[in-house]
């Protein structure tokens, strides 16, 4: 298959631009090739209308985009279609001559294109990789589709969801370059607008580099509540560097200078977290938020949490994280995940393992995204990062006037403000033993009794807790209660190393494509996947969108990176000779903590021996750091 595929590539010197993209996709439909060669599906009437009917604001938003360009591709005999997140045609729109002989294919609307009907396609493969992809005549899997070029671009939601695809299909022998910038280009002012009318009720950040961009299609447009952001475009993810998972939620004021509060219609300049200067203007609305973190008993809340916990705060309600927006588990953890997600159904406590970065929250985010809990809070408590004497007061709240300097109003306690949702505990087994057996009685009691009063509370919540650590050893050498450790663990997850992925190579690019690549034009070489693939990745995915981030930064658009373009440390000696073998296929006699440790000396060494810096590279707080320090010493 990748002989046949990378000939046909390199016949194609238009065809580049993703070779990874259309060899993964016919590897796909190599697996299922039995059931792709059936005549196409095409939904009854009923159904369509039906369809058309549940997506109303999508086509509505983009009928006057579609209009246009119509019209701009009618010289090339092209047609437009929209699809929604099924593949399903909804809308086409062209050339009637064209549009005739489309019909021969089944481009028509009712028709689904989705890759496991149609095989490799423009709409389909764009779906299932997330990014805009060009399928160009022979590279469509299907013979039949062989007379088509497409080109298709998702169509996102404000919170990431991609919505549907907007498809440019042409005859194969009138392949345009500029036929896939385009259909991205429209995708994108089709997501603005979807963002504008989702905008209503909320405040409005534009932002860009250069202020003369601000009322272009290449803005970067947040939604906010509250200060907090519930919705943006890919634009703005790119521009600060985040990813949706992480963007989604969070305090503006993380990503980007206070200064934006000053913003108003005359645009004021900013510094976003990464240092990057941009111009900015902000719309204020004054109708209500849908978003806001509705705490239980709120009057009785201090209003306003301890900010040294650098937690995020509760996620509530669908809009709050859709599962679509937060990271798959690997595909070989998928089976594994729906069991885990029936135990934490059925109330059982879930702990989950594995080493730094390894997507341990994202896996609990992901359980609480699902549970028949998520429309109600995720409480996360980073219980490395507590100092000893404020844990307390922070996580069982306290009355008021309980201690000087309390808050006057007194404080919930972030074990309150899991009421009735998820609690979430990450790096349990850097939790001080007074305050596991503080837990411990809670856990039993499902009750808790605030600092200063004599009053019991009734909590209900589901437990998720992580560690990177050996709890089992921890248990021998006395650092951790033995009877808290059994009523953490009713369903193990053991997450692995991000070497071992089984799909690693193809993960990468479609990573590399997620931050950014795709925006600047920017391909892997072979060797150089290769070569990220043959890495140990000992920070794993924390550490490989660092990487992968900064090589998006610093190459020039339009390149195709070789392994002399990787840092160092990631071109030699494992990627020497490097038969595309990943760590995983190779197996590994490593064990996950020797990854940790070495992952931290590692880093400490390259920090010259500095503490925050080192763990700031890790990811992890500075109190979390000394505690596995004077454990490795
Ligand atoms: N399956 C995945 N695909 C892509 N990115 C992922 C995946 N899982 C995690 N990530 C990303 O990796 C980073 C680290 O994830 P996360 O915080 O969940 O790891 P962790 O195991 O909890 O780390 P730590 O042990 O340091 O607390 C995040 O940026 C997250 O978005």
């Amino acid at each position: 298959m990748e002989s046949v595929q990378s000939q046909r590539i390199s016949g194609d010197p238009n065809a580049i631009h993703a070779p990874y993209l259309i060899q993964r996709s016919w590897e796909r439909c190599a697996r299922q090739s039995g059931d792709l060669h059936t005549d196409p599906i095409m939904l009854s009437g009923g159904d369509l209308k039906e369809r058309l009917v549940r997506h109303t604001a999508l086509l509505q938003a983009a009928r006057p985009e579609i209009e246009i360009l119509a019209g701009m591709v009618a010289s090339t005999d092209g047609i437009v279609l929209l699809t929604d997140d099924n593949g399903v045609i909804l809308q086409s729109l062209g050339d009637t001559g064209f549009l005739q002989r489309a019909e021969q294919v089944a481009l028509r609307p009712g028709v689904s294109w989705a890759e496991d009907h149609r095989g490799t396609n423009a709409i389909g493969t764009a779906l299932i990789e997330g990014t805009s992809v060009r399928v160009h005549g022979g590279e469509h899997f299907l013979q039949r589709n062989r007379i088509l070029s497409c080109h298709g671009a998702p169509v996102r939601s404000p919170q990431g969801d991609i919505l549907g695809v907007l498809d440019i299909s042409c005859d194969a022998g009138k392949l345009h370059a500029y036929a896939l910038k385009l259909a991205a280009m429209f995708a994108r002012q089709i997501t603005n607008r979807m963002l504008d009318q989702a905008g209503r009720g909320y405040d409005t950040l534009v932002f860009h580099r250069q202020a003369s961009s601000l009322d272009s299609i290449e803005r970067a447009q947040l939604l906010l509540n509250d200060g907090h952001i519930v919705g943006a475009n890919d634009a703005a993810i790119a521009m600060l560097g985040a990813t949706w998972q992480h963007l989604l939620n969070q305090p503006l004021d993380a990503w980007m200078h206070a200064d934006w509060r000053q913003a108003g219609n005359l645009p004021v300049s900013i510094d976003t977290s990464t240092g990057a200067a941009v111009v900015a203007r902000l719309h204020r609305k004054s109708a209500p938020s849908i978003a806001a973190p509705a705490r239980p008993d709120a009057s009785e809340a201090s209003g306003k949490r301890a900010d040294a916990l650098h937690t995020p705060p509760a996620t509530h309600g669908p809009d709050a994280q859709a599962p679509a927006m937060l990271p798959e588990p690997a595909p070989e953890l998928r089976g594994e995940f729906e069991r885990t997600l029936k135990a934490f159904d059925g109330g059982l406590a879930v702990l989950i393992q594995g080493p730094t970065g390894s997507g341990k929250e994202v896996y609990a985010r992901r359980l609480h995204a699902r549970c028949a809990r998520s429309g109600k809070p995720f409480v996360a408590i980073n219980c490395g990062a507590l100092p000893e004497s404020l844990i307390e007061a922070e996580l069982f709240g306290y009355a008021p006037g309980a201690y000087t300097g309390a808050n006057r109003h007194g404080s919930l306690g972030r074990l309150r403000e899991a009421h009735g949702g998820v609690l979430f505990l990450d790096e349990i087994g850097d939790m001080p033993l007074p305050l596991q057996t503080r837990l411990l009685r809670v856990l039993q009691e499902r009750e808790i009794r605030p600092l200063g009063s004599d009053k019991a509370v009734a909590v209900d919540f589901l437990l998720i807790s992580a560690t990177n650590q050996d709890l089992d050893s921890l248990l021998r050498q006395g650092q951790f209660r033995s009877d808290l450790f059994y009523r953490l663990q009713d369903q193990r997850v053991q997450l692995q190393p991000l070497a071992m992925r089984q799909d690693l190579p193809g993960f990468l690019c479609t990573e590399f494509n997620r931050l950014g690549a795709l925006e600047k034009s920017l391909t892997l070489s072979d060797d150089a996947c290769r070569s990220l693939a043959a890495y140990a990745w000992p920070g794993n995915y924390r550490e490989l969108q660092s990487v992968l981030r900064a090589l998006v930064i610093h190459s020039a658009a339009g390149s195709l990176l070789q392994v002399s373009d990787l840092p160092e440390h990631l071109q030699a000696p494992h990627a020497s000779g490097a038969t595309g073998e990943t760590p995983a296929m190779r197996g590994s006699h490593t064990s996950l903590r020797d990854i940790d440790e070495q992952h931290i000396r590692r880093t400490l060494h390259r920090s010259n021996g500095n503490i925050s810096e080192t763990a700031r590279l890790l990811g992890i707080h500075r109190s979390t750091l000394h505690r596995r320090l004077k454990r490795l010493s």
